[in-house]
């Protein structure tokens, strides 16, 4: 494949993908996007309460998402983005949108090719005992603990023809970074 205009760190909650998104978004000098940040008020309230978000609940959110990567990687502008992306289906969407249509139509009727967001998917992993306990400690985050066997649950890792790789969550943020800027080259 091309070489990826955008990298998606992805894993259940946790599993460190603010973290290791923020530091390699730094170090590579590329933006960077937290998928927290742009859940609608009502998912929020929703998480905020122990109820799982749904498909229905999690697709427009990841169209949006799509649209802003979309739009950056088009203009040269490079990304990473920290997103859960628990099934094969979000990670589609996040790469191709939600039809997954290779044509638009613009807002003349003109149909025009949709670019595929070409994304490297780092895959963080690690056991229940390890990230609940560290979400046990994780302060001030709208994510309830109780939330995470569901997100396990949910979970379908990537495999191939998917571009990724895995990367234990027992390794420290810094050494996370240092295999996906290999992996990058
Ligand atoms: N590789 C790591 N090793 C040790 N602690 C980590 C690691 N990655 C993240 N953490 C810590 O674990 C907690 C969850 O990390 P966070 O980045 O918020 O995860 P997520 O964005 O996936 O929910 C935070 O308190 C963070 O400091
Ligand atoms: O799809 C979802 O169910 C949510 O996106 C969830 O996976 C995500 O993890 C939350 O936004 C909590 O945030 P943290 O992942 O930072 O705990």
């Amino acid at each position: 494949m091309a070489a990826p205009g955008a990298v998606l760190v992805m894993g259940v909650s946790g599993s460190g993908k603010s973290t290791v998104g923020a530091l390699l978004a730094s170090e590579l000098g590329w933006k960077f996007y937290d998928a927290d940040d742009y859940h609608p008020e009502e998912n929020r309230q929703k998480m905020g309460k122990g109820i799982p978000l749904s498909d229905q609940d999690r697709i427009p959110w990841l169209c949006n998402l799509h649209d802003i990567l979309q739009r950056d990687v088009a203009s040269g502008q490079h990304v990473v983005l920290a997103c859960s992306a628990l099934k094969k289906v979000y990670r589609d969407i996040l790469i191709q949108g939600k039809d997954g249509a290779p044509l638009k139509r613009d807002e003349s009727g003109k149909e025009e090719k949709t670019a595929e967001v070409k994304l490297l998917v780092v895959h963080l992993t690690g056991s229940f005992e390890v990230i609940s306990g560290r979400l046990l400690k994780r302060k001030g985050h709208f994510m309830p603990p109780e939330l995470l066997q569901s997100q396990f649950n949910t979970l379908e890792p990537p495999s191939a023809p998917e571009n990724f790789i895995q990367i234990s969550v027992d390794k420290n943020p810094s050494e996370i970074v240092v295999i996906i800027m290999e992996t990058l080259k």
